[in-house]
């Protein structure tokens, strides 16, 4: 699996323009020079686990120190499905050395994508919650497939448990703190329509346009200065980012000691458990 988890340095080098079959509206091969795209593929759910984390870091790692790449889309390979967020079974049943690795993992990828100087547009192509949310909420722009069953939200407390401060913080900046609150209360995944209404996302579009769309929104946002544009993103992001640097290992420990905690368990074996029956 997460040997194809990104599409390519494009990511391989291969080309890092969009696969000829997706349309590519009215931009320019100008337009479309430097951006990358990073599909995650995990399938069946693009769930986050250890390893996906971990690819997902080093090809961020890799795009930053390209210079040729200024933007990134980033989308999913699995129909329907963006992300189902964080891996629940690397939070089940394992040792405190493992929770701690992957707490750190789940950390290293948001503070990267969080600040990358790169353009960061989402491209959600798919259902969307808790951690797959998140990731979407890291970037600079979120453009949403119109369908139905493409909800989008932080559904943590629905799981029995709590996203920590740094995933209530970037909802904040992004929807404020009133629809943030009662959002996060009632863990709600929001239908498209709801989702560019509360500013969840910032475009919901029909579901054959997501990319081109997403490739138009990143022509507008490198027209900008990038020396401009990365001092502002910073400018606009570093204090909330600062706050998890200035306390990762405790963060860390916090973790450790709620995800340890009998009920925590059992709240999370119950909803994998729901998962695998809901197909039986
Ligand atoms: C505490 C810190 C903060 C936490 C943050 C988080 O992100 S918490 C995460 C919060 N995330 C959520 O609440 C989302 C939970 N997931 C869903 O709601 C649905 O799976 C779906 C709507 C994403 C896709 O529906 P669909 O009908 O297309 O697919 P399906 O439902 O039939 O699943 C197929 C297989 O994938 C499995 N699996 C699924 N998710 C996960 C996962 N996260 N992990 C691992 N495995 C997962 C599922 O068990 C099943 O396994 P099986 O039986 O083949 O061994």
């Amino acid at each position: 699996m997460a040997q194809d988890l990104v599409d390519g340095l494009l990511i391989k080098a291969r080309s890092h323009l969009p696969p000829p079959s997706e349309p590519l509206g009215k931009l320019s091969k100008r337009d479309r020079k430097g951006v990358a795209v990073i599909k995650l593929k995990n399938p069946p759910v693009n769930s986050l686990s250890l390893e996906v984390l971990t690819e997902f870091v080093i090809s961020l790692e890799k795009l930053e120190n390209d210079k040729t790449f200024r933007g990134v889309i980033v989308t999913s390979d699995c129909p329907g499905i963006f992300s189902a967020g964080l891996d629940l079974t690397e939070m089940c049943g394992k040792s405190q050395a493992h929770y701690a690795e992957f707490w750190r993992a789940v950390q290293e990828l948001w503070l990267r994508l969080y600040l990358s100087n790169l353009v960061l547009i989402a491209a959600i192509n798919g259902v969307s919650p808790a951690g797959g949310c998140l990731i979407s909420l890291t970037c600079d722009y979120r453009v949403l497939a119109d369908n139905p069953k493409y909800n989008i939200g932080l559904n943590e407390t629905l799981l029995g448990v709590v996203a920590p401060s740094w995933f209530k913080d970037t909802l904040v900046n992004t929807v404020g703190h009133r629809t943030a609150e009662r959002a996060l209360q009632l863990g709600l995944l929001f239908p498209p329509a709801e989702a560019l209404r509360v500013g969840m996302v910032d475009q919901v579009v029909p579901e054959d346009q997501v990319h081109s769309t997403a490739l138009s929104v990143m022509a507008q946002w490198l027209a900008v200065p990038d020396h401009a544009r990365q001092l502002t993103k910073s400018l606009m992001r570093k204090p909330t980012a600062d706050r998890l640097v200035k306390q990762r290992d405790a963060d860390i420990q916090y973790f450790l000691q709620f995800v340890s905690r009998d009920s925590i368990q059992k709240s999370l074996r119950m909803y994998l458990d729901k998962l695998r029956q809901k197909k039986g």
